[in-house]
Parts: C-alpha cells; sequence; structure tokens
C-alpha cells in the first residue's frame, strides 16, 4: 500500500502534474504538433485528477481539470472557412523580393503600387459579423477548418462587439499579446511555479484558444485588422483603402502601413523596421508586401498554396536573450 501523501508532497506533484498537461496541450493546439499520445496524455490527466479528489483544498481554477471538457481533443468546435485562410510565400533577401516584383509585371503587363504592412508575429483570426453584431470568432486551423474562438474574443478589447452600422461581413487580422504584456504574464506563471510561455506568439496563441474565457480576459491580447474578406464592397479599390475603412468601422489597424510606388520605398520600410523592430511594442517577423489595387490582387489570383499578389519578407530570427 503505497504511503500516504503530505499536503506538500501531494501541491509538488500537482503543480509538476499541470506544468507538464499545460505544455501537452499548448503542443496539441499552438502548433498541432503533440509530443505524446492521447493515451499517455489521459492517464497523466487521470492521475491529477485522482490527486486533486484526494486533496480538493489545493485544486485552483486555473487547473486544466478545471476547464469544462478537459481533454485536449474535444476543446472547441470546427470552423469552416468559406474562404480558405491562406498562408504566403516567404522571402528572405531584396534580390527575392525584385524578382517577386519582376513576376507580378510580367502577369498584369505593369508596374504595380504595393501596400507594405508590418507581419505581426501573432496567430490568425477571422471575425464575422451579422448585422453589425460579432457572431463568430475563428483561428485559422488548417486554412479551411479553424476552431471556434468567439466566446475568448468578446473578451479582447480591441475587438468590436458592434459595428457602428448594421454590415454582414468578415474581417481577418492578427491576434497579438503585446510584450509588456507578456513578460507581465510569464513572471506571474514563473512565481506560481508553472511552465513559461517561449514567446508573445504562442502565449497569444495558449490564451486565445483557453476554454474559460475569463482567462483569456486577463491575457492582455490585442488584434491589428488587414483584411475586408467579404462582401466586396465595390468602393473600396485598393488595401490601403481597405485597411481605412476597417478603421472607421473600429477594427484596430496598424498605422505604419505605407502605399509603395517604388521598390526603393519598400527597402527603406524594410530596412527601417528591421532596426526598430526591437523598440516596438509588439513583436514582428518580417514585412508583408501586397499589390494594392484589390482587382489586380483579383486578377493575380492564387497558386494552391499561397497568393500571388502578395508575399511576407521574413526577418532573420531574433536572438533570444540570454
Ligand atoms: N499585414 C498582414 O497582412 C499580415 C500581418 N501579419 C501576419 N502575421 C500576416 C499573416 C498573413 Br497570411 S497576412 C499578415
Amino acid at each position: 500500500m503505497a504511503e500516504k501523501l503530505t499536503k506538500e508532497q501531494a501541491q509538488e506533484q500537482i503543480l509538476a502534474l499541470r506544468a507538464q498537461l499545460n505544455v501537452w496541450a499548448e503542443q496539441y493546439y499552438d502548433r498541432d504538433a503533440p509530443t505524446v499520445s492521447d493515451r499517455e496524455y489521459d492517464l497523466t490527466y487521470q492521475q491529477l485528477v485522482n490527486l486533486e479528489s484526494e486533496f480538493p483544498e489545493l485544486i485552483t481554477p486555473d487547473s486544466i481539470t478545471q476547464r469544462v471538457g478537459g481533454t485536449v481533443e474535444d476543446e472547441f468546435s470546427k470552423v469552416r472557412h468559406e474562404i480558405p485562410m491562406l498562408s504566403m510565400g516567404d522571402i528572405f533577401s531584396k534580390e527575392e523580393l525584385i524578382e517577386f516584383d519582376q513576376r507580378v509585371q510580367k502577369a498584369v503587363g505593369k508596374p504595380v503600387d504595393y501596400h507594405v504592412e508590418l507581419k505581426i508575429d501573432g496567430l490568425s483570426l477571422a471575425l464575422e459579423y451579422r448585422l453589425g453584431k460579432l457572431f463568430r470568432a475563428s483561428t485559422r486551423g488548417n486554412g479551411s477548418i479553424g476552431e471556434d474562438v468567439t466566446a475568448n474574443a468578446r473578451t479582447i478589447a480591441d475587438i468590436p462587439q458592434t459595428l457602428p452600422e448594421p454590415l454582414t461581413i468578415e474581417v481577418r487580422g492578427e491576434c497579438l499579446m503585446p510584450k509588456a504584456a507578456f513578460a507581465k504574464l510569464n513572471e506571474k506563471r514563473e512565481q506560481a511555479g508553472l511552465q513559461v510561455f517561449a514567446n508573445p506568439r504562442n502565449a497569444a496563441a495558449g490564451s486565445l484558444r483557453q476554454l474559460d474565457e475569463k482567462v483569456t480576459r486577463e491575457r492582455e491580447l490585442s488584434t491589428f485588422i488587414y483584411t475586408y474578406v467579404t462582401p466586396p464592397v465595390a468602393a473600396i479599390k485598393t488595401q490601403q483603402e481597405a485597411v481605412h475603412e476597417l478603421a472607421r468601422l473600429g477594427f484596430t489597424i496598424n498605422e505604419t502601413s505605407i502605399e509603395a510606388s517604388s521598390l526603393d520605398q519598400i527597402f527603406e520600410f524594410i530596412d527601417h523596421y528591421e532596426q526598430e523592430r526591437d523598440s516596438l511594442p509588439y513583436g514582428i517577423d518580417g514585412v508583408v508586401i501586397k499589390v494594392n489595387s484589390l482587382q489586380l490582387q483579383e486578377q493575380l489570383g492564387n497558386t494552391v498554396k499561397v497568393p500571388r499578389w502578395e508575399i511576407a519578407y521574413k526577418f532573420a530570427p531574433e536572438v533570444a536573450e540570454t
């Protein structure tokens, strides 16, 4: 017969089990790359449930056992994206950007203007409104099927719950955790003996995909919205106009974006933000260069996987502070 644990021993084991389960759940949800079998996860989860039932005074609201559902398999209902949430082609040099511009000019038969935007280090988010009310929020998932995170999105301060007009639209952007919120969260987690998040992107993903939206609310998430998906609005001819319309409707847009009629302007933007990156209050991992004309975006279309009208210029990974 195993010796009965003291309360201190039980507390230690409970914290360790929670930390491990949180890491596994985050891997399963944030990167769709589980490192353990469902069986190993479930056995460990059951160990925690047994310990907490033996020592109920040690149960805390943030324990993974306190989530509705609880196990990783059935946390979010699925959402089908009628218009797939595509990723983007990546480039890593100005020579490749010149090649991208040449491909675009060749395809449309003339030089084009671009809209240049920071690539935010967060996770993609789709927001659907019905008659001006937030109807549904979903993650990218695999591009066609994402998770319904509506309850969580309602806790994010800069997401409008109601639009100034009774519009039925879908918009998309990035959900992020600002660097200051990330530092504060990790400090709290370290003090509680919990696994810290590796970076703001994982912290945003882990926070948006919380089953308990009260936890999401505490995480100080924010958004930058950059795509007006549907319905097409005849008066909106360019990405720049689309972003201005998003701002008019109350969405948070990233004010650094510019229109560029030359590659030199784009190079200048890239150089500036590659240098300024550390001083920004949010994480970025590059620059997105989009053909500004929506008609030309339509004409260029997409390859099987990525649009032909936009490209992500990626910065070198940041050197982690030791
Ligand atoms: N400005 C943008 O379009 C933008 C910013 N940040 C991102 N992580 C992404 C991802 C896609 Br796909 S587009 C985009």
